[in-house]
């Protein structure tokens, strides 16, 4: 399943937080999304999970969702949003909850999430026994059980130390290498944007609007820290956004 954006604009009141965006979010790619503080990102991440209709312009899924998807739109967030009563496997297993599995069903896509997210010997843990970067590999082994059709992502690694999310982006390199997904990942942080991103969507500050599309053809299982190229594509992303950024910052100040 393919998404699409079709000149979508939005507003909440009189104030413009998105102008005119059109976008495709090809099936088995990585979409990243920056831009300036407040520009909209999140709001964008919302309407392509259908959690808000845009003021004007569409949303569209072309074609099916994949075979045994249980919900074709799945969020990962910067917190986790775990039950922090429920175990590794049992967090998991809520989301497989309500969808007519029997029990060996359920049990089998566990093992298997768990086992890609290197997970398997943490099933009985409870989430305050685990790592932050730990509690964000449950997170994405829950997305995973339900075999979305797009995984979007909002700021999934800014609450970890700089160390744990060069570790997990690695991580979600080798599970994209071995199993491509569909996601839209939204982030400040350009390093995750070249590391991660097939295509690399720059918004404007507020009204977000399109700046430019970088695309980025080098495999990911290639992409190391420090690579030159990525660095130069770095450079030229904060670039674009320098200027944005800091008259967005003095927005928020003077505002
Ligand atoms: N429900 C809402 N009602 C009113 N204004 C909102 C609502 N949600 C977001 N906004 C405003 O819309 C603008 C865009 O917010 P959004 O969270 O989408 O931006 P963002 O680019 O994700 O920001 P950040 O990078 O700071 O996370 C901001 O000015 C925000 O205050």
């Amino acid at each position: 399943m393919d998404l699409k954006l079709s000149s979508v604009s939005h507003y909440y009141g009189d104030t413009q937080v998105l102008r005119d965006i059109s976008l495709d979010i090809p099936s088995g790619q990585i979409v990243c999304i920056v831009g300036p503080s407040g520009c909209g990102k999140s709001t964008l991440l919302r309407m392509l999970g259908g959690l808000e209709r845009p003021s004007e312009g569409k949303v569209l899924q072309l074609g099916d969702a994949p075979a045994g998807c249980l919900n074709p739109l799945t969020y990962i967030f910067q917190d986790f949003a775990l039950l922090p009563w429920r175990t590794v496997h049992g967090n998991v297993a809520l989301v497989l909850e309500d969808h007519g599995l029997s029990r060996k069903e359920r049990d089998a896509i566990i093992a298997d999430v768990l086992a890609r997210t290197k997970l398997t010997d943490f099933a009985d843990a409870l989430p305050k026994q685990l790592s932050g970067g730990m509690k964000q590999r449950v997170a994405i082994a829950r997305a995973l059980a339900v075999n979305p059709a797009v995984m979007l992502m909002d700021e999934p690694l800014s609450a970890l130390d700089s160390q744990t999310r060069e570790l997990l982006m690695d991580d979600l390199v080798a599970l994209w290498t071995r199993q491509p997904f569909t996601a839209v990942y939204v982030t400040h942080n350009l390093a995750e944007a070249v590391r991660l991103g097939h295509k690399i969507v720059v918004l404007s500050r507020r009204p977000g609007k399109l700046r430019e599309v970088v695309e980025l053809d080098m495999p990911l299982a290639e992409r190391h820290h420090g690579d030159p190229a990525l660095e130069a594509q770095q450079q030229h992303l904060w670039g674009l956004m320098r200027d944005e950024a800091a008259a967005a910052d003095a927005e928020l100040i003077d505002g």
